[in-house]
């Protein structure tokens, strides 16, 4: 996909200022090995690896930006991509919203994508920026659930829950990154939404309650979220398939 032809300029911010403290001890999650290179890396390339792509903007730890930028400089990237780095805030809400704050006027259309979905394949970028240039608000990928899923009321650590409902499995999906969006629809919602506790955990539940549509398409089963400890272990296994696959 090229942006030639197109009226927008796109840009993704990539939030990677969280710790990962469900991964367990140790750097910043983002900056964690996968592969022998850091997660944030391949979260770069496989958004510039879309040729819509103009803009990558890295949303680094708070007090982290001169060493992520020094990260950017030390590894290979296209060249066609502009690279900017700003530093986050304490929660993922916040940490977009600066992200989306630094974006250049020029741009018109903006991809979310966790830096802790390090391999999100190129097709469903492609897919997620196309149906926002086709005119969408905003765009998901997401995928049907394998889980039943309950609703309960929460109670103390260690206490039995109270199931009160069961949703209807069919009608459900499960989230990934990158969520694709007209810009002025994504700097609304942050300017409009005060971020709560720990913040709204995506932008495009911020979109809903603005009461713009939000739309669907399909996932893809490796944009899996490196959250746990076993995920790493998948997302290894998943790009030493694809290096033998590739020969390198
Ligand atoms: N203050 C924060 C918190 C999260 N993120 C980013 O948001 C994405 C999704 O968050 P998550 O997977 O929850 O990452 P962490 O917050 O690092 O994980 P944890 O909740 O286990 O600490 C990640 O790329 C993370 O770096 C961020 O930029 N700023
Ligand atoms: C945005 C997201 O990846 C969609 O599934 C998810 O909501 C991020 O949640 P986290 O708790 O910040 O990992």
């Amino acid at each position: 996909m090229s942006e030639e032809a197109s009226p927008h300029r796109t840009a993704a911010v990539i939030p990677a200022a969280g710790r990962g403290v469900r991964l367990g001890p140790g750097a910043p999650k983002a900056l964690r090995a996968l592969g022998g290179t850091p997660m944030l890396i391949h979260a770069v390339r496989a958004m510039a690896a879309s040729r819509a792509v103009s803009l990558v903007v890295v949303v680094a730890p708070p007090d982290g930006a001169p060493g992520v930028k020094n990260l950017l400089d030390d590894h290979a990237l296209p060249e066609r991509t502009d690279y900017l780095v700003v530093p986050g805030g304490e929660t993922r809400q916040e940490s977009v919203r600066l992200g989306v704050e630094a974006l250049p006027d020029d741009i018109t259309a903006v991809l979310v994508h966790d830096a802790a979905r390090p391999l999100v394949p190129v097709e469903t970028v492609d897919a997620v920026v196309e149906a926002v240039h086709e005119g969408a608000p905003a765009v998901v990928p997401a995928l049907p659930l394998a889980d039943t899923v309950k609703q309960v009321e929460p109670r103390e650590k260690g206490e039995p829950e109270p199931v009160v409902a069961t949703p209807e499995r069919a009608l459900l999906r499960a989230v990934q990154t990158p969520q694709g969006f007209d810009r002025a629809t994504l700097q609304r919602a942050h300017r409009t939404m005060p971020g709560v506790g720990e913040g709204a955990t995506d932008c495009a539940g911020m979109v809903e309650r603005l009461g713009a549509p939000v739309v669907i398409v399909p996932g893809h089963e490796e944009a899996f979220k490196v959250t746990r400890p076993l995920d790493l272990v998948l997302a290894e296994a998943v790009l030493a398939r694809r290096r033998a696959n590739d020969g390198f």
